[in-house]
């Protein structure tokens, strides 16, 4: 790869003319678009590269538009969102990505039962803005986004930003004022009950249950929330803190060897790995994975309604189900970890702390509390990062926090911070590894 780039890209240095240097430029970067479709093991092996060169062409969008182009891409990113929720509805994107040849406008009319002549002008809106392509005149064909969009848990992923968050970003900016721009206490009375005229008392959990729909879809993306991001329960630094204290007993219950009956209160009990606030199992069934071969007993739990709609494999899979209210209690003793992924952002601190020092209550002295989440640098956070804290704060008062943050709330919930086990640098996401404090 690299001389094909180099070959187009020769010593910079000979040019004196900078628009000769330019021209250069912009051909090496043509090399690497045309590169890029061809998806050169080089990137796929090596995500830091990958990422680099994503980051650095974004900043490069960002240095060379002119007001006019800046207008155009800000002012206008909301209609985008909007026209993939719309191709996301007709199936637009699944239909193009399992096609073995492109289709032509009159084709995805009749599958999608839409008006051709407002199909095609939703089309080229897509292909514009690369989440299709334009093959030839009224033929389109997929591209990486397309393919992307074609799963239906980042489909999932459309229809929940657009659904329930949407109406909470656009209310951010009046609720915001309202409040005289002070960081909420409490987690009620929120932008986005505001934005959904939902009663101000009403979280976007609880508001969840009277939506099954948006429930469905929030859970399935949850899935997916970071695609193609790693994993913190597949961190070999986690995995051997699991497997290093496996084969003890917990309650008097022996965890290897023969779990307790299924369903007795004995085999709960005896949980090694308790996912709290899990969702519909995701990072359990990542776990199984990893530890296929050991008896590592995991159990998920979340609210009633959210354990209800938990598919029949996480069961098949061997992992026990809980329904719980984790502002109510932790009905699991002296489990060997209490893990907790994406949940603490999705609160203020006082609420944070209430779910942290239930779980202090269930600890022995040898279990852990391992936070997973994004730690928001003191310096230099990214888009990734800061755009998460601006939406846990329009969704639910909610915030991303940094290590200083996450130090102070650990402390303040009886605990200590002993580990932190950074598994993906491009995101910053961690695995914090607590104790009870000693
Ligand atoms: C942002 S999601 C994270 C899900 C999962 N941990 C993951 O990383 O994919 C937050 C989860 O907290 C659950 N949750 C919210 N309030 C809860 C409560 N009071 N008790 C237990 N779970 C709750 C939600 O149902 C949801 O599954």
């Amino acid at each position: 790869m690299a001389s094909v780039i180099l070959h187009r890209l020769p010593d910079l240095c000979s040019y004196s003319d900078i628009e000769d240097v330019m021209t250069k430029v912009v051909e090496a970067i043509r090399a690497l678009e045309e590169l890029a479709l061809s998806k050169p093991k080089e990137l796929q092996q090596n995500p830091a590269l990958r990422r680099n060169l994503y980051d650095a062409v974004r900043k490069l969008v960002l240095e060379v538009e002119t007001p006019s182009e800046m207008a155009q891409r800000l002012l206008y990113t909301p209609c985008e969102m909007m026209a993939a929720k719309i191709g996301v509805d007709l199936g637009v994107f699944a239909s193009l990505n399992k096609s073995a040849a492109p289709q032509s406008t009159e084709d995805l009319a009749e599958s999608t039962a839409a008006e051709p002549a407002l199909l095609q002008r939703l089309l080229q809106f897509l292909a514009a803005v690369g989440l299709i392509n334009e093959v030839k005149e009224n033929v389109w064909g997929p591209n990486n986004a397309t393919s992307n969009l074609a799963d239906a848990r980042m489909a999932a992923g459309i229809n929940h930003k657009h659904d329930s968050v949407m109406p909470a970003w656009h209310a951010l900016a009046s609720w915001l004022k309202r409040h005289n721009y002070k960081s909420p206490a409490s987690s009620v009375d929120t932008a986005f009950a505001q934005g959904h005229d939902a009663p101000p008392e009403q979280t976007f959990f609880e508001w969840l249950k009277q939506h099954p729909l948006n429930a469905d879809q929030f859970n399935m993306f949850m899935g997916v929330h970071r695609i193609g991001a790693k994993s913190g329960v597949a961190a070999p630094a986690v995995l051997n803190l699991l497997k290093s204290s496996q084969g003890g007993t917990h309650n008097g219950v022996a965890v290897n060897g023969g779990l307790p009956m299924e369903g007795s209160s004995a085999r709960l009990e005896s949980a090694v790995f308790v996912d709290v606030g899990g969702g519909l199992g995701h990072q359990c069934k990542e776990l199984r994975r990893c530890v296929s071969d050991l008896d590592t007993h995991i159990l998920l739990q979340d609210l009633p309604e959210v354990i209800g709609k938990v598919s029949t494999e996480i069961h098949d899979l061997g992992i026990d189900t809980m329904p719980i209210n984790f502002f109510k209690g932790q009905p699991v003793k002296g489990a060997t970890v209490y893990y907790l992924r994406s949940i603490l952002r999705d609160w203020p601190d006082a609420q944070a702390t209430i779910i942290l020092e239930h779980i202090h209550a269930a600890m022995s002295s040898s279990s852990y509390v391992l936070i997973d989440e994004i730690v928001l640098p003191d310096f230099g956070a990214g888009k990734e990062q800061t755009q998460l804290d601006m939406t846990m704060l329009a969704m639910l008062n909610g915030s991303a926090r940094t290590v200083a943050q996450f130090k102070k709330l650990i402390d303040g919930a009886g605990l200590e911070l002993v580990d932190r086990i950074r598994y993906s640098e491009e995101t910053g996401e961690e695995v914090l590894v607590c104790r009870k404090k000693r």
